[in-house]
């Protein structure tokens, strides 16, 4: 996995890496001002050998233990730190290869925790550190996005002391990959950063005690739509807590430990039924499991309810913009609304599709929708023309061709090119960007 070889892979790998780390650092220069003028982080010694860098580790579990050294936490100073070394640890992908590898081959016994393909696994980390050193200087909005993360690894029966298995993993391969330019410094920084992550993420855990780390859930209902397209039904045995609008994570049992997520594509009901949207996007995943291999009796399990993509607080009329197996949040909220709307809210809904044909619940929707003059339906396929059906041509472009949105609230759902494409025209016509809501684009963390 080193990176020393003429290799043609070598050298993309290593161009980017460095277009990885420069857009890192242009990122969180930008918005933080006082970045710049943080104290710097603790004195670290230059070399190959390794005094402790660590700070005592305390146990994972033991909050006080270590609660007096995040308190001293500077997250601006570490974040600045670990900036200055990213080029010593990347790519993200290869410091992540060892650690798994470190980690695997000193505790075996924890491989089973894991999904017998890592690929995703990797990438979800390679994420995650890239989110964590980007919002280093916002620990409050970190700490609540990892708290939602924590509750959601009760799931995958993750214990605090596998944190320490991690921590011990990290530093090995921070050490390897960075050779003779490591510092205690730099090391030092990641721990605490990781540390920090650990002590949200574990705080979250405990404020969910209460409820179950997943729910059963038995398939009452699959629907092909398409040839690579099911709307999944199922019904859970304890009531399933979710917001119109949230998503949560399947597992599916051909696929052990291998979590996937899906927006919930209707309201909640009394009955505990919920639907899933599933396109496959590849061979040997979740979704093809979904849409080809499942029937009316299977059991999956779900992990928690999780996003923000609908506020509660805003009942300004509403833009939604949906692409593709992005409707199922989209439709959940519809179906919200039409039982609890604020008096005189307009609502339109935009929902685009690559041809008319792959307008896969439009029956559905319009059933939804009939005789509610507050409510618009509007299809667009990017396969059609301008017509009485709608408009025609890219759905983005649909969409702000349409009507004067800057003083709506909008939520926009889909691949995540049309959730940036609808985003940038959406600002650039007046919408503030706080009022544009979409689950996180990279990562749905
Ligand atoms: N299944 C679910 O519950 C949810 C799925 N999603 C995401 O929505 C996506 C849906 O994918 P598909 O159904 O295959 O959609 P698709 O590829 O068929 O595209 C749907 C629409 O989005 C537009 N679009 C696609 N790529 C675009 C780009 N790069 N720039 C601008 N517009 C673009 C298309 O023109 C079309 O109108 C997936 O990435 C999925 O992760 C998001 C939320 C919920």
């Amino acid at each position: 996995m080193d990176l020393d070889t003429t290799s043609s892979t070598a050298e993309y790998d290593r161009l980017i890496a460095r277009h990885h780390a420069m857009r890192l650092r242009r990122q969180i220069l930008a918005p933080a001002p006082s970045f710049a003028a943080a104290p710097a982080g603790p004195g670290g010694a230059p070399g190959g050998d390794r005094p402790d860098a660590r700070p005592a580790a305390g146990g994972y579990g033991a909050h006080e233990a270590y609660g007096a050294y995040d308190r001293d936490h500077d997250g601006a100073a570490d974040q600045r730190v670990i900036l200055g070394g990213l080029g010593l640890v990347t790519p993200f992908a290869d410091l992540i290869d060892h650690l798994y590898t470190f980690m695997f081959r000193r505790r075996p016994f924890l491989r089973a925790l894991f999904p017998e393909s890592m690929e995703f696994q990797q990438v979800h980390l390679e994420r995650m550190f890239e989110y964590l050193i980007e919002h280093l200087h916002q620990p409050d909005r970190l700490s609540s996005t990892l708290a939602q993360l924590g509750r959601d690894h009760r799931k995958l029966g993750v214990r605090p002391v596998h944190y320490e298995a991690f921590e011990e993993a990290l530093c090995e391969a921070i050490r390897h990959r960075s050779g003779a330019q490591w510092t205690a410094e730099l090391e030092a920084a990641w721990v605490r950063m990781l540390r920090f992550a650990v002590r949200s993420m574990v705080a979250g855990a405990e404020s969910a005690l209460t409820e179950p780390p997943y729910w059963h859930a038995t398939v009452v209902g699959h629907e092909r739509r398409r040839a690579d397209l099911a709307v999944v039904r199922v019904r859970t045995g304890e009531p399933y807590p979710y917001r119109a609008g949230q998503y949560g994570t399947v597992e599916h049992p051909l696929l052990p430990h291998t979590w996937r997520q899906y927006s919930m594509g209707c309201a909640p009901r009394s009955d505990n039924e919920l639907e899933f949207h599933v396109r496959r996007t590849g061979p040997g995943g979740v979704s093809e499991a979904l849409v080809e291999h499942t029937a009316v009796g299977d059991r999956l399990r779900l992990g928690p309810p999780r996003g923000t993509l609908m506020p509660e607080d805003d009942t300004r009329d509403l833009l939604l913009v949906a692409g593709g197996t992005g409707l199922a949040p989209m439709k959940a909220i519809v179906e919200e609304l039409v039982e609890h709307r604020p008096r005189g809210r307009r609502v339109h809904l935009f929902v685009g599709a690559r041809a008319r044909a792959d307008l896969y619940d439009w029956q559905a929707l319009t059933e939804l929708g009939g005789r509610k003059p507050w409510l618009e339906l509007i299809p667009v396929a990017d396969d059609a023309a301008d017509g009485p059906a709608g408009p025609g041509g890219r759905l983005a472009e649909a969409v702000s061709r349409a009507g004067d949105w800057s003083q709506h609230l909008a939520c926009v759902s889909g691949p995540a090119g049309l959730v940036d494409e609808v985003r940038t025209r959406l600002v650039a016509s007046g919408l503030p960007s706080t009022r544009i809501h979409h689950d996180p684009v990279l990562a749905r963390l």
